[in-house]
């Protein structure tokens, strides 16, 4: 089941086509990267999605119901993190998440038990300074903490880990790993190691389009780069190399750096065993010989050109 269905979003601002028909598919228990450089659009999507905003068309659905601007029946669904929370900062953890509760009128035994237990997650159990002496990693934690607080089926998280150092978006990731179990979580970013490391899914979000979704390794197999990375221990070996006939069918679309060549070909298996077989009858031994793999960031580039 997909906990978020955006179909078709369009926003325009004065002149400028923020989002032009992006179509993207949430499952549930799935942790969601939502990529895209500066100003793509993906804080607006997040908007549209908490119905601050108004789209010009399209349509949302959370948990299978529609979303709909300027209503909050479907935040119930959603716990929102933006890209800098706000909190009271003469307060302790434990006071404003109190205040949380009691906004929404939770009772008091509920509100202990999620302080609790969301403290303890998010590793400020104890802590009992005021959140104005926080660092930014602390922050970001309790954001999560007040995030989850109504045990939200979507957790949306507006570039959670942009401002931290490593070790703080170290552990935020590590949260977010803990808390798909129970809930799915979405989150804007164009730090792509972050992506590599906790995503399952990945939209890629250009010109206010999707242009890339799906698992990472859907993607690295639908946009595997037909290439052949061949490297020999000297020059002399690579000239000798390229300038043998046999090799010149394979070498047609090729690229030359230092002691390496990199072989593009509409079948890689078939012009990995023409290489070897060439290999073998000019006794000539590269030193390396591999399929390249495409990483995530070649294939964001790719997206985004
Ligand atoms: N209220 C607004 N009025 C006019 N333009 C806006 C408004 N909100 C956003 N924009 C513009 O829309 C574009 C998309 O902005 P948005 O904040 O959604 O991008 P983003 O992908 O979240 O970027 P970033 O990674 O920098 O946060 C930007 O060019 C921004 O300047």
């Amino acid at each position: 089941m997909n906990i978020l269905e955006i179909e078709g979003l369009k926003k325009k601002f004065g002149s400028h086509q923020v989002l032009d028909g992006l179509t993207i598919h949430v499952p549930e228990h799935s942790v969601f990267g939502f990529l895209g450089k500066n100003g793509a659009g993906k804080t607006t999507t997040m908007k549209i999605v908490l119905g601050l905003l108004k789209a010009d068309a399209g349509e949302i659905r959370v948990c299978g119901e529609r979303a709909v601007y300027g209503q909050t029946k479907t935040n119930r669904f959603i716990g929102y993190l933006p890209d800098v929370p706000e909190f009271y900062s003469y307060m302790s953890a434990v006071e404003y998440l109190r205040l949380c509760g009691r906004i929404t009128g939770m009772s008091e035994k509920e509100i202990r038990r999620m302080s609790g237990e969301l403290l303890e997650l998010v590793g400020l159990k104890g802590v009992k300074k005021r959140i104005g002496g926080y660092s930014r990693g602390m922050k970001q934690r309790l954001g999560i903490a007040q995030a989850l607080f109504h045990e939200p089926k979507l957790l949306i998280c507006d570039e959670p880990t942009s401002a931290l150092d490593p070790v703080g978006r170290r552990e935020v990731l590590e949260i977010m790993e803990q808390v798909r179990e129970k809930t799915t979580v979405i989150f804007s970013t164009h730090v792509l190691s972050d992506v590599e490391r906790i995503c399952d899914r990945v939209a890629v979000l250009n010109d206010g389009k999707s242009v890339m979704e799906g698992t990472l390794e859907e993607m690295k197999e639908k946009h595997k780069k037909d290439s052949l990375l061949l490297e020999f221990p000297r020059k002399e070996l690579l000239k000798q190399f390229v300038e043998e006939p046999i090799f010149q069918n394979l070498l047609s679309r090729a690229k030359l750096e230092g002691c390496q060549v990199i072989i593009h070909a509409k079948d890689i298996e078939q012009a990995e065993a023409e290489l070897i077989r060439g290999l073998n009858e000019t006794r000539l031994m590269p030193s390396r010989l591999e399929i390249l793999e495409p990483s995530l960031e070649g294939l964001f580039m790719e997206a985004i050109q």
